[in-house]
């Protein structure tokens, strides 16, 4: 038999009663790890090698974690100044202690939360009481013991939530890596017993080989198209583009057409075609973002007429509006729009295509801009999936059917319907989808069927049934992160943003 000179050296280092790890393997035979394991397959193939494969976890402690080894953990360090300073007898001022703990800047709560966490003592009224919990040993902090062990290689039998606390502490950071070992199956040891000459193989094709025709004696090595190579990271298009793309397609499939319009937009398409009243909360300026540019003039005179007409009067039988006031400036004031509704109002109306004809459907992926706060579940600028259906005789089963199917597509098939209230639908309903992680059930949308006040004077005298879906809503129901913020901004989850591909 012959075999290239790597795989011979590997299966002479191997052994047929001892299991040896790749790395184990690469050092004896003072080779590249990558080169190894392209051996080992290949003699996997032929039989004369058994190769496994498990997962192990490495962990390593981090610049932080190091530093806290050098220096002692910052409540360690605040719970040592705080006896040296008598604070086991009496409370001692806290400013006076954080000299002499070495503590500032963000050390500081640290200190202080993990202080109180583990029972070191207490603090009230910025005194510090050091009385430990007699559990909780401070001269044997776990953590601290924990990150030692570590930093010399013995995490193997580390408490799992030690661990998890160091994680999310950011003292220690929990790889998964691969690991293959070796055993020389019966075959292998026939094989050395037999002898092995070593073959040359070459690895890959040169001008030098072709010119000179040795090509067609030389032995080539086989391809491993398992063996693992870098990851590549390129530029790629972020997974909420992705996902707008896939629910537009998804739309268009259902027979929508999109609709486009400002971003910036008279308060009179973004509201008061809504029929929200001129002194609802949502329109001061705490919710939206004014922009300071005069009001917008080429609004349709008629439908202004008919709109305020609607809200001083009602509509029909429809009530008698609102007895507050309408003032035409206030309706042609610009601000970036906090749905995408004004899209909607914009087509229904007649102004962005021409007059509809039922039946009709029409959709827009598009952003909105509210003067929210920032948190997990909130964003400034988010993307709203707007969508109406213009059709005789429309019911909120209609509505639910139309979410079901769309839902659907993107694998959420538990949604949720609560009652609620707008301005310009009734009924007016919620959806909320589960999140796969928490449990918790996420508001992904609202919906409901245009009113009279709203349609009529837009001149549509059939129902119409509209929604607005939060697409950052979506995108964390399917891949199941918890802060919209890990995909977008400085806090983003660069591992979500590059593995996470949207199936199209
Ligand atoms: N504009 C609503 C969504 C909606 C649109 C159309 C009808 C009903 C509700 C929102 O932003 O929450």
């Amino acid at each position: 038999m012959r075999l290239p000179e790597t795989q011979l050296a590997l299966l002479e280092a191997a052994s047929a009663t001892e299991t040896k790890t790749v790395a184990q393997l690469a050092e004896a035979l003072g080779e590249d790890p990558a080169a190894v394991t392209r051996a080992a397959f290949e003699l996997e193939t032929e039989g004369l090698v058994a190769v496994e494969e498990h997962v192990a976890e490495e962990v390593a402690v981090t610049e932080e974690g190091d530093r806290y080894r050098d220096d002692g953990l910052p409540e360690v360090r605040l719970y040592r100044a705080a006896v040296d300073a008598g604070a086991d007898e009496e409370p001692v001022e806290l400013g006076r202690l954080l000299g002499s703990a070495a503590l500032d800047g963000p050390e500081v709560d640290i200190a202080l939360s993990n202080f109180a966490r583990k029972g070191y003592g207490h603090i009230d009224s910025g005194k510090v009481d050091a009385a430990p919990d007699p559990t909780h040993d401070p001269n044997a902090d776990p953590e601290a013991e924990a990150l030692d062990a570590i930093a010399n290689d013995n995490a193997g039998y580390l408490d799992a939530e030690v661990l998890d606390r160091l994680e999310s502490r950011g003292l220690i950071e929990r790889t998964e890596t691969t690991v293959r070992s070796v055993t020389l199956t019966d075959d292998g040891v026939t094989a050395l017993m037999e002898g092995i000459e070593t073959a040359e193989t070459v690895g890959a094709v040169t001008p030098e080989l072709l010119a000179s025709g040795e090509w067609e004696d030389v032995e080539f090595a086989e391809y491993n198209v398992e063996a693992d190579a870098e990851p590549v990271n390129g530029g790629k298009e972020h997974i909420l583009r992705q996902t707008a793309n896939r629910v537009k397609d998804v739309l268009v499939g259902m027979g929508f057409q999109e609709m486009e319009g400002p971003h910036a937009d008279a308060d009179f398409w973004i509201n008061d075609c809504l029929f929200m009243p001129q002194d609802h909360p949502a329109r001061t300026h705490w919710d939206r973002f004014a922009l300071d540019v005069p009001g917008m003039d080429e609004l349709p005179a008629d439908l202004v007429e008919r709109v305020e007409d609607a809200h001083r009067n009602g509509v029909g039988s429809e009530g008698d509006g609102y007895h507050s006031p309408w003032d035409e400036d206030f309706a042609r004031a610009v601000a970036l729009r906090g749905h995408t509704t004004s899209l909607s109002m914009r087509y229904l109306s007649g102004h962005a295509v021409g007059d509809l004809e039922p039946p009709q459907r029409y959709f827009s992926v598009e952003k909105v801009y509210r003067n929210d706060t920032l948190d997990p579940t909130h964003l400034l600028e988010f993307y709203q999936i707007e969508g109406w259906v213009m059709a005789e005789d429309l019911s909120v089963r209609d509505l639910m059917g139309t979410f079901t199917e769309f839902y659907e597509q993107f694998g959420i098939t538990d949604l949720q319907f609560k009652p609620h209230y707008n301005p310009y639908t009734e009924p007016s309903f919620e959806l909320f989808g589960e999140h796969p992680e928490t449990g918790e059930l996420i508001e992904i949308g609202n919906s409901g069927i245009f009113r009279e006040e709203v349609l009529s004077p837009l001149g549509v005298d059939c129902d119409v049934m509209a929604w607005g879906l939060a697409l950052e809503r979506l995108l964390m129901l399917m891949y199941g992160f918890e802060d919209i913020r890990d995909v977008h901004g400085t806090l983003c989850d660069l591992e979500l943003l590059r593995d996470v591909e949207v199936v199209q």
